[in-house]
């Protein structure tokens, strides 16, 4: 049997998330993220405030009436109005719960209710006995709980739980708390209010300092079993707890926390990607779980040991929340292993020469371009095996250039293991090198064809260039890749040029025999 408590996940994506500036959801886009947290087996779902609008009240009634599995709730004001309409939107629920909520810190109940506290009392107890008597599943919600005084708060909670409530919600509204704070406050409430038992304690908690999580994970150890958040810790200003961050603390760290939720987690990638789309909020590529870095490696030393034991750098796998596999993302921070891996997944058998002299070049890439597709790889592999055994190999070349003048070609060649230099003038960077190639190899063959493509996107993707030469009848066609396309010209005309002077040599054993 678990000796873990269970926790109930109260998610508000579509009530809080949806406050966040710009994140405006339809109707059918709240029931295809409704349908994800269905699916995500997520407790209670709040699905809108529904006096705010018509389309909010539509939003919530839809919701209501076509999922079946969680709780469908609707926040309401103090005030009767609120309720009525929330009640009457969630007539259709199989379970329904009314959420009102007021303001209980000094700051609030001066300034913006202009409201007594005993006033705020009085509203406390007629807005949740009044919710009582359209439904049986009551949240009530001390809005700025952090900021309140606690011997108020008790009374606050006291009389909620008096009229009706079953749930007490008791919010970091502003993201002000730390988490001792946080559950000093529920064990407080335990303490001194004598009925406290007969409610379930929530939390719901902001991200204005980046503490929302952990204030929840602390509302835990007070007490608390109800945790309030949403699918990529969206909502008002910085935003409220993530979801999948809460889910998979309690999952990964059992040991330290001692708690359970029913959440499905292998459907929380779908959820977080299904929320990015309909809000047009990106994912920042390091957010924990759900970021596309999460499960991602680029450094030599951690590439390694996943491919040797995937534990060494990750604490949960990727799987479990829905991502197929880890990544391991090729860079210039990666080491042999990797690329070797990187290799045989692109169906590569090298010797070890090649080996070393493409992870060479690898790297060189990785120096200058800042993502590196298995497209560069498959085009550096290619070009290395393609001209490592030639007579004629590139070792350096510089070209000057600019928009007067001629350009100039610096190139180093090795010709038969002799490295030979040429410094050649030409119209343009790419026939001053073809023009060094031609003065260092003594020959003249018809260019036919010159053609360059970018092998990825991006201004710092490897060039890929094909040339053409046709020499006495005799054509053949070289290749080559490089970050630098002129270098890339240069080592397709290498190539084609090696290729000539086989074809010249068979020709003449052929006249000789
Ligand atoms: C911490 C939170 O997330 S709270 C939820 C915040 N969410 C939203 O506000 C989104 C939806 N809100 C809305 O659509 C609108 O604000 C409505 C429909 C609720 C109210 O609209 P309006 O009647 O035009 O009032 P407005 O928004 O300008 O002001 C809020 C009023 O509610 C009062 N109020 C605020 N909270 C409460 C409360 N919990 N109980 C009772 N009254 C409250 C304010 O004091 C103010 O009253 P006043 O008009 O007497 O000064
Ligand atoms: C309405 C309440 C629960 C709220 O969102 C908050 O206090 O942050
Ligand atoms: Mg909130």
């Amino acid at each position: 049997m678990s000796q873990k408590d269970m926790v109930k996940i109260f998610d508000t994506t579509l009530r809080d998330g949806e406050q966040s500036p710009g994140a405006s959801m339809t109707i059918e886009e709240k029931l295809r993220i409704a349908d994800v947290l269905e699916a995500m087996r997520v407790d209670v779902i709040e699905a809108g405030f529904a006096i705010a609008s018509d389309g909010d009240f539509e939003c919530v009634r839809k919701i209501a009436d076509r999922i079946k599995d969680s709780t469908i709730c609707s926040l309401a004001r103090a005030a009767l109005g609120d309720i009525d309409r929330a009640g009457e939107a969630l007539k259709g629920a199989n379970s329904g719960r009314i959420h009102t909520f007021i303001a209980t810190s000094p700051l609030h109940m001066k300034y913006k209710l202009n409201m007594s506290p005993e006033e705020v009392l009085e509203a406390i107890h007629a807005s949740v006995s009044h919710a009582r008597n359209l439904i049986d599943d009551v949240e009530w919600s001390a809005e700025d709980a952090t900021r309140t005084d606690l011997d108020f708060l008790h009374r606050c909670v006291d009389t909620a739980i008096k009229a009706g409530a079953t749930t007490i919600n008791l919010p970091d509204t502003v993201g002000y708390s730390t988490p001792d704070e946080y559950r000093h406050m529920f064990e407080s409430v335990f303490q001194n209010v004598a009925n406290a038992d007969k409610a379930i304690f929530s939390t719901h908690c902001h991200n204005d300092l980046g503490l929302a999580v952990a204030n929840s994970l602390a509302g835990l150890d007070g007490g608390a079993r109800q945790i309030e958040c949403t699918i990529n810790g969206i909502g008002e200003r910085a935003g409220n707890a993530a979801m999948e961050e809460i889910v998979m603390a309690l999952r990964t760290r059992g040991d330290a926390l001692p708690y359970e939720t029913n959440i499905q987690s292998q459907e929380i990638m779908r959820a977080s990607r299904l929320v990015s789309t309909v809000t047009g909020f990106t994912v920042q590529n390091n957010k924990a779980i759900v970021g596309a870095n999460a499960f991602a490696h680029e450094s030599g030393i951690h590439q390694d040991g996943v491919l040797k034991h995937a534990e060494t750098y990750e604490i949960m796998t990727p799987e479990s929340v829905g991502v197929t596999e880890s990544k391991l993302t090729m860079g210039k921070h990666s080491g042999r292993h990797a690329f070797a891996d990187k290799l045989e997944d692109l169906g590569y058998e090298l010797g070890d020469n090649a080996f070393q002299e493409c992870f060479k070049r690898f790297k060189a890439l990785g120096d200058r371009k800042k993502n590196i597709y298995d497209e560069d790889i498959v085009a550096i592999v290619d070009d290395q095996v393609s001209t490592s055994s030639n007579r004629f190999q590139l070792v350096k070349l510089n070209t000057y250039t600019g928009s007067e003048g001629k350009s100039v070609s610096d190139m180093i060649m090795m010709i038969d293991g002799q490295e030979v230099n040429e410094v050649v003038h030409g119209n343009g960077p790419v026939d001053a090198a073809f023009n060094a190639i031609k003065k260092m190899l003594d020959f003249n063959p018809s260019l036919q064809l010159f053609q360059v493509h970018a092998v990825t996107q991006g201004t710092d993707a490897q060039a890929e260039c094909t040339v053409r030469l046709e020499e006495e009848g005799r054509t053949v066609n070289g290749q080559g890749a490089h970050e630098d396309t002129i270098t890339a010209a240069a080592r397709a005309y290498i190539m084609a040029a090696n290729k000539l002077f086989i074809k010249r040599e068979k020709k003449a054993l052929n006249a000789a025999e």
